[in-house]
């Protein structure tokens, strides 16, 4: 696991966004099929991406799908498509057939199925599961990561590469890429600031599996965890 601080959160998303194209540009005949999670963190980076990094991307390499969504319609303020098609997809010239979206408006299993078979489609695949080349997390400060909660944890290792979910506290059906399928992933990153997450980074960082966001971070083969100092403050 790789710990990269930096000063700030535009610091942070900026390093990311420039991790990110570099790996781009490793091979540049390559599809890149990257996962974003949802939440408000990666706000910032998605509008930094579209007003500096737009001319850098080669657009027609990037393949966008979603770690989870929360099941309401695209224009809902809760939808994690809709946050990302305002501050980035809009934005910068990405075709319409390189975005998967999970269809929050639609029946939540029958669309985890349709999701499974759409990425199973798009990518290479590991004993059933898709594998992505970067997949991009979020931490609650409750240790959830995808829609994955605390006592929820047979989401971890369940067989289905996503399925319908919920959130525990407000009970709101949601849809989630399931533990295997991140694990699966070339990359796994992390993308935490802010002083309300300093506990779960330090609970991802220096033990064991604390949560679901830590447990991923011990699984997975190779982690890399963007912080700001202040999500960093109880390391
Ligand atoms: O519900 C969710 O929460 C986490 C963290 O969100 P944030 O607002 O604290 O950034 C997020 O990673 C996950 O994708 C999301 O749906």
């Amino acid at each position: 696991m790789k710990l990269l601080k930096y000063k700030t959160a535009n610091e942070t998303a900026s390093a990311l966004i420039e991790r990110l194209l570099d790996l781009m540009s490793m091979d540049e005949k390559k599809k890149f099929h990257i996962a974003f999670s949802g939440g408000s963190t990666p706000a910032l980076m998605f509008d930094m991406w579209a007003n500096e990094y737009k001319d850098d991307t080669d657009w027609s390499r990037l393949y966008v799908y979603w770690v989870d969504e929360r099941c309401v319609p695209p224009e809902d303020s809760d939808s994690n498509y809709g946050l990302m098609k305002k501050l980035l997809l809009d934005q910068v010239p990405i075709s319409e057939n390189q975005i998967f979206r999970m269809r929050g408006e639609d029946d939540p299993a029958q669309e985890a199925k349709r999701y499974t078979a759409i990425t199973l489609e798009q990518m290479s695949e590991v004993n059933g599961f898709p594998k992505f080349d970067v997949v991009l997390l979020g931490a609650g400060d409750d240790g959830h990561t995808s829609s994955i909660f605390p006592g929820q944890e047979e989401l971890l290792t369940s067989q289905e590469p996503f399925v319908a979910c919920h959130n525990p506290y407000n009970g709101q059906e949601r849809i989630a890429m399931t533990g295997h399928t991140i694990i699966n992933a070339d990359l796994v990153v992390f993308l935490i600031t802010g002083e309300n997450k300093a506990d779960v980074v330090a609970d991802i960082y220096s033990s064991g599996d604390t949560g679901p966001a830590a447990y991923i971070a011990h699984h997975a083969s190779l982690v890399e965890i963007f912080i700001d100092d202040l999500a960093g403050n109880k390391l």
